[in-house]
């Protein structure tokens, strides 16, 4: 039996233990949070650092037989064509007023890729799937080498800001295709080359056809006017709309921009300031994804459904004002 003092004794060397035995837990949980703190912090590092490393689901391709546009059909020859000559600075001014002063459709990302179910891209020698197929094979490909999910997602939306064809667009030729800086010289990296553009009233202006035309050097990409079409459209709508990171961002925006980005490419630099560079690596981490995925096995829409809505959600509002 225990007695009354002992009994006060008791309880305090059993609370006392207790309190040991509970600081101790403490200290385990405490070491376990600790653990999965830094786990986290260095998946997510590794993530970050992961997105710029070399593709591996493209490994077995043969990547010269894509952006073939000597031999391409008249489809896309026309197409250029047409881009070329309509992408003036004038047009250029004027869109980029009018389309941040339009609210055109109110709906998720997951219903605009829907949408993107009935667009074929004329611009494209690769693909003529509809679009919704497109976009599953890059996020696919891109899920496929384990990139952060950031970037899945990216690949995603990457071309999402082709619904503009069914806002009225006046075609294709102001949606679609490579882009290009335009108030300054065609380079000849651009799809064509310069001569593409004797229709374009610019290339006779003399003011505008120097290297520098009405830019000042290393002003950076941001103040540069790339020709107007889905990508500076959806950049605008991701950066206020969505919480991607820069780095998607930079992909998104200037994924047409092959003259600058395509590999071995050294035009434009004079108009970059050091981040550029970044946006580059970005950009050309993310290139593969969006060009060599075009010969995949088309995905299964109805499948992949719930794990891409799951990202979207992560990084968008339910709904968007396109
Ligand atoms: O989505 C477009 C399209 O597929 C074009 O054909 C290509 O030239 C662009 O660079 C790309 O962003
Ligand atoms: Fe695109
Ligand atoms: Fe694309």
């Amino acid at each position: 039996m225990v007695h009354a003092p002992e009994i006060t004794d008791y309880i305090k060397t059993r609370a006392k233990a207790m309190d040991e035995v509970s600081d101790q837990i403490d200290e385990v949980n405490l070491l376990k949070l600790k653990q999965n703190a830094k786990a986290q912090t260095e998946k997510s590092q590794q993530d970050d650092n992961d997105f710029e490393g070399d593709s591996k689901f493209d490994s077995e391709k043969d990547k010269s037989v894509f952006r073939q546009y000597e031999n391409a059909c008249d489809r896309v020859k026309n197409f250029y064509a047409e881009q070329h000559t309509k992408q003036t600075l004038k047009y250029n001014l004027r869109m980029r007023k009018e389309f941040r002063e339009t609210t055109r459709a109110r709906m998720g990302v997951w219903e605009a890729l829907e949408l993107l179910n009935t667009l074929v891209d004329e611009s494209d020698p690769d693909t003529s799937v509809p679009q919704i197929v497109h976009a599953l094979q890059a996020a696919e490909a891109a899920r496929k080498d384990g990139k952060p999910e950031w970037m899945q997602l990216t690949c995603l939306i990457h071309d999402l800001g082709k619904l503009l064809c069914f806002f009225g667009a006046d075609g294709q030729w102001d949606v679609v295709g490579d882009t290009f800086v335009v108030g300054c010289k065609y380079v000849d990296e651009i799809i064509y080359g310069p001569e593409s553009f004797k229709e374009n009233p610019d290339y006779y202006n003399e003011k505008l056809q120097t290297d520098l035309g009405i830019y000042e050097e290393h002003c950076g990409l941001e103040n540069v006017m790339i020709s107007f079409g889905h990508d500076e459209y959806l950049y605008h709508i991701c950066k206020t709309q969505s919480n991607l990171p820069k780095e998607g961002l930079w992909m998104i925006r200037y994924h047409s921009f092959y003259p600058w980005h395509r590999a071995g490419s050294n035009a434009y630099r004079h108009l970059m300031v050091e981040e550029d560079e970044q946006a580059l690596k970005a950009v050309r981490a993310f290139n593969p994804y969006d060009l060599y995925s075009k010969s995949d096995a088309p995905p299964n829409v109805d499948e992949l459904k719930e794990y891409y809505q799951c990202l979207i959600k992560k990084y968008f509002p339910e709904e968007i004002e396109w």
